[in-house]
């Protein structure tokens, strides 16, 4: 069921293998050097944020998130090709009163941007051309990839956007198309490979190493598998 494509180049290509999450994350303190790049992750309150984060950094699913206040944060580490790539995911705030002092921050060096939507609400798929202008206002640079997610797949009975769709927006801003669900425990490859197909294409296009935020007198970055609330 999970689709995605290649529009335009073939740099979107999914380059995930089996073998390359085999052995893929790290603690910390076993990766002294490791390039750090900052993901976004963007769209309407309750598309699944959390959950598809979650889902990538915990390996779970997370029954019953709160809704996100400010930015939550989680990190993964992963051994591409021989080399660490710290993975600083932000799980922003869809709710505009949680999110409205801290949006400056969001947009702040960020190296990648994911668009989610709910493939169960045609609202927050109609909505993806404001998150998209939200970045431009922010001088957010064309270089930066950009994705888009359609979440909550296994929602099958209750689809409101359809892939054809989906793909005509994505091809229309030249994103690439994902297609997943974060609850279900058979697309967890399939949420890995999202993020892994963004690492790879970071780390080709990326040679510089990114200092911790300057944010960091407030806030705390969070293992790899928990994560930490900023409500700034
Ligand atoms: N069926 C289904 N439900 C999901 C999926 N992902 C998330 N949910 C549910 O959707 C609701 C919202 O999930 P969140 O991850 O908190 O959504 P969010 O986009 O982070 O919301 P905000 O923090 O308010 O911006 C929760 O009830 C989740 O259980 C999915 O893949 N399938």
């Amino acid at each position: 069921m999970a689709i995605e494509n290649t529009t335009g180049s073939n740099e979107f290509a999914t380059i995930y293998t089996r073998d390359s999450l085999a052995n893929d994350s790290c603690q910390e303190y076993d990766c002294p050097q490791s390039r750090v790049f900052k993901i976004i992750v963007i769209g309407d309150s309750n598309v699944g944020k959390t959950c598809l984060t979650y889902r990538f950094c915990g390996g779970k699913f997370l029954e019953n998130p709160e809704a996100t206040i400010g930015v939550d944060f989680r990190e993964r580490t992963l051994q591409l090709d021989g080399e660490y790539i710290k993975l600083q995911i932000w799980d922003t705030a869809g709710q505009e009163r949680f999110r409205k002092s801290m949006v400056e921050h969001y947009y702040r060096n960020v190296h990648a941007i994911i668009f989610v939507y709910d493939v169960s609400s045609l609202a927050s798929f109609e909505s993806l051309p404001e998150w998209i202008e939200e970045c431009v206002r922010h001088s957010v640079p064309p270089m930066v990839p950009r994705i888009l997610v359609g979440n909550k797949c296994d929602l099958r009975g209750t689809r409101e956007v359809s892939t054809f769709s989906a793909q005509r927006l994505a091809d229309s801003y030249n994103f690439p198309l994902f297609e997943t669900s974060a609850r279900d425990p058979a697309e967890k490859e399939h949420v890995d490979a999202i993020f892994l197909t963004l690492a790879y294409r970071l780390k080709n296009h990326k040679p510089l190493r990114l200092k911790q935020p300057s944010e960091s007198s407030f806030i705390q970055l969070a293992g790899q598998q928990e994560n930490t609330h900023c409500l700034c």
